[in-house]
């Protein structure tokens, strides 16, 4: 039997409900998977830093709440020194799901290349340093015999980079379009139902699917991001977010929901990619009202869904979950799996 012993890096929605995974379903996903799991640090902006290389207890550490902290626990601190932690805990593995800049991507850019450069494989959901830094930490990687894996960073859970990267190959794709925020699809849908759109982002901050700061999502930051990583992971470009231009849902009233609905349309986020026959890939966000006819007209609450037009298939639709807390936490498990299949893989080569 292999060992994975995690770091979880942020100990907020994600990283604690892929705690909860481990704690509930570890002997079930040794027996399935092959590999135990064992946390063995812990940090977090609010509760400091926890270093017990023998397995932090998971019940202890979940009871925890945003006033409590590790310091006073064995290899407990009240500060979260990640780069201290991620440098020197037995993990291999760092789960990195502290919150997303949209900007610069830091402190998470920092800590991914802390791991790497240390040898140790990452996992993450956070949007930041793939979409700003992917090139650099995929390089770091290779250097270092680890592995970046960021599924979860597009779609949640549902597995729209590796399904597309593997199963779409040898198709040319000219153009990809997705409901990609989960919290903005599901407040245009509150709008439609009658409700604010002040009191349907509380809704979907309640059920885990905004970012700390939801203006990312209600202005569509959070949308470029993943088109970025669309268009660079499937499409080979190079896009920054400079590159993007981005208008997000704030400018869209309940009547103009409610009256698009009346004519059977739907207001939604829209992020597309497009590549032109000389390859030139260019990418936008925008809110468009869709007819019933379009593949992503249906697409309801915080699903997320993505379109590829192809040459050989015409268009691929694939869809499911966009956000919330254990089916983002299934993201990095697939990326865990993925870690153990690679160094199984690489281990059988030698
Ligand atoms: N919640 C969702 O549905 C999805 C979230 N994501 C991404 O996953 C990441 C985590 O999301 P959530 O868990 O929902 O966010 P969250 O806001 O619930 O948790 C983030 C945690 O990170 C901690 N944190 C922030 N900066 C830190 C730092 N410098 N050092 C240590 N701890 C720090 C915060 O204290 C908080 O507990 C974010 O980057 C988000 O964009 C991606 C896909 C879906
Ligand atoms: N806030 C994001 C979470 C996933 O990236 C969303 O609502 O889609």
């Amino acid at each position: 039997m292999t060992h994975h012993d995690i770091a979880l890096i942020g100990f907020g929605g994600v990283n604690r409900a892929l705690a909860e995974i481990i704690r509930d379903r570890g002997a079930a996903l040794a027996d399935d998977l092959g590999f135990d799991l064992r946390v063995v640090a812990i940090t977090d902006l609010r509760l400091g830093s926890l270093m017990q290389s023998d397995g932090i207890d998971l019940d202890t550490a979940l009871a925890m709440t945003g006033t409590d902290t590790f310091a006073g626990m064995p290899g407990g601190d009240a500060e979260p020194r990640n780069d201290y932690v991620i440098r020197h805990t037995t993990a291999d593995v760092i789960s990195e799901a502290t919150f997303t800049n949209p900007i610069d991507g830091e402190p998470a850019i920092s800590h991914v290349r802390a791991a790497l450069e240390s040898g140790k494989s990452v996992t993450t959901t956070n949007k930041g340093p793939v979409a700003l830094a992917s090139a650099e930490l995929n390089r770091l990687a290779a250097e270092n015999g680890a592995r970046f894996e960021y599924e979860g960073s597009v779609m949640s859970g549902t597995p729209v980079l590796r399904l597309a990267g593997e199963t779409l190959k040898g198709l040319r794709i000219s153009r990809i379009q997705g409901i990609l925020n989960g919290t903005s699809n599901f407040v245009l849908g509150q709008m439609e139902a009658g409700k604010s759109l002040e009191d349907a982002v509380a809704e979907a901050q309640a059920l885990g699917y905004a970012e700390a700061d939801p203006t990312a999502d209600i202005e569509g930051s959070d949308v470029q991001l993943k088109v970025v990583i669309l268009a660079n992971e499937l499409l080979g470009a190079a896009l920054t977010t400079a590159d993007v231009p981005r208008t997000g849902i704030s400018g869209i009233t309940a009547s103009d929901v409610i009256s698009a609905a009346a004519a059977g349309e739907h207001w939604k986020l829209i992020g597309t990619v497009s590549r032109d026959e000389s390859s030139i890939v260019t990418a936008s966000v925008q809110p468009l009202s869709l007819g019933a006819d379009h593949p992503l007209a249906g697409i309801s609450g915080a699903t997320n869904a993505v379109a590829f037009t192809t040459d050989l298939l015409g268009t691929v639709t694939m869809s499911g979950p966009g956000a919330g807390r254990i089916e983002t936490a299934y993201a990095l498990l697939s990326d865990i799996i993925a870690i153990d299949a690679h160094q199984k893989t690489f281990a059988g080569a030698l």
